[in-house]
């Protein structure tokens, strides 16, 4: 298994939301999380990519395994495409982004600083980077928000490329990817309790 959740239940603000989730991950496999708005997909993405604590259970992953994309596209404004792809290239020791910006359609705009981006490039330029982590397992938070459909077939293809190269995707998203697969609704996860247990302060995170 890449990805075991077992027993886990987490907390926003302090407040439960889901409580005994487990599910596991192998290789070559998709995963998508469905939920209403404010059901706990984000939440549950949060803490199995490591930024908050769970309140119970565990999460089994080798370490360094999980690639985390969350709303926001985390891009540095003033460095170029191609520069921002090097960058986390570096970051993750990895080389090549030669295919990061072809997967994502982004060779013609390679030279164009990330603040001059339309919404949408800036979401395939967030996606692409996923491609330079060389991490197996994919956490991500409603992926194609801003993409137009030729986009959203290029996430869905990148995927399929990601879990056929022994690679695994968890992916919180209202619409239809296309994507062979499994889904979870966490609603059926939904806490009991609804007061304030945890201290835990994620106003940073
Ligand atoms: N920073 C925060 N502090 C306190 N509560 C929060 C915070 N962020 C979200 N919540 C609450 O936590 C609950 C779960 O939210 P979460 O973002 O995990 O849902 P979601 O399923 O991802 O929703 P959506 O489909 O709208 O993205 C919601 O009730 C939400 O209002």
């Amino acid at each position: 298994m890449l990805l075991d959740v077992h027993d886990l239940s987490c907390a926003r603000g302090g407040v439960p939301v889901l409580e005994h989730v487990s599910f596991a991950l192998a290789a070559g496999e998709v995963l998508v999380l469905r939920g209403p708005n404010g059901s706990g997909k984000t939440t549950l993405l949060r803490t199995i990519a490591g930024l908050q604590p769970p309140l119970a259970g565990e999460i089994r992953a080798a370490p360094g395994a999980i690639a985390y994309a969350a709303h926001a596209d985390g891009l540095k404004a003033t460095l170029t495409v191609a520069e921002n792809l090097a960058f986390w290239a570096g970051i993750y020791g990895t080389g090549d982004i030669a295919g990061a910006l072809a997967a994502f359609a982004l060779e013609g705009l390679a030279d164009r600083p990330a603040q001059n981006l339309s919404a949408g490039q800036k979401r395939r330029l967030g996606l692409a980077r996923l491609l330079v982590t060389g991490r197996p397992v994919w956490a991500l938070d409603e992926p194609t928000v801003s993409l137009d459909a030729a986009a959203v077939e290029m996430f869905a293809e990148a995927v399929r490329t990601h879990v056929a190269a022994g690679g695994a995707a968890l992916i919180a998203t209202h619409i239809e990817l296309g994507l062979a697969g499994l889904t979870l609704d966490v609603g059926q996860f939904r806490a009991s309790a609804e007061t304030r247990v945890s201290d835990f302060d994620e106003a940073f995170l």
